[in-house]
């Protein structure tokens, strides 16, 4: 999986750094911020419907859908995705957080 997304994410990064004719990426780029985040809440909203609706198949290609879109979203704000891994790792060697969650829910 880690490889798969680090390899999109050169990909993505690559279509902002030299566009493309036919790029799908590029043109959201193109489209600028706006679009990304408009296509990433899109996205969101279709991974919920396909696991209401109880698809496997769906879902998981609904979450692919709104992996990409983040990725582009990311390169488009120049978030280094080992920024992003480095924060899911220290999440990772934490547990029993509940608590600790509950409390961050109810400050924000
Ligand atoms: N992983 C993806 C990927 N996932 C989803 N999508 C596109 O995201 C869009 C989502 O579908 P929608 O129907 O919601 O959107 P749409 O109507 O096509 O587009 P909008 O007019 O709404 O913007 C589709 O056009 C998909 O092709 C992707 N487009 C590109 N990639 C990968 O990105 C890399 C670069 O692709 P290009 O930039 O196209 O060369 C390649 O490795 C691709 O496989």
């Amino acid at each position: 999986m880690q490889d798969v997304i680090r390899g999109l994410y050169e990909v993505v990064q690559q279509r902002k750094r030299e566009p493309r004719e036919g790029s799908y990426t590029c043109y959201l780029f193109e489209q600028g911020l706006d679009k990304i985040l408009k296509k990433c809440g899109e996205e969101c909203s279709e991974v919920i419907i396909a696991a209401k609706n109880g698809k496997n198949e769906d879902t998981e290609n609904e979450i692919c859908d709104l992996l990409y879109h983040l990725l582009v979203l990311m390169a488009q704000q120049e978030i280094p995705l080992e920024e992003v891994e480095a924060i899911l790792e220290q999440r990772r060697q934490k547990i029993g957080n509940l608590k600790q969650f509950h409390k961050v829910d109810r400050e924000s």
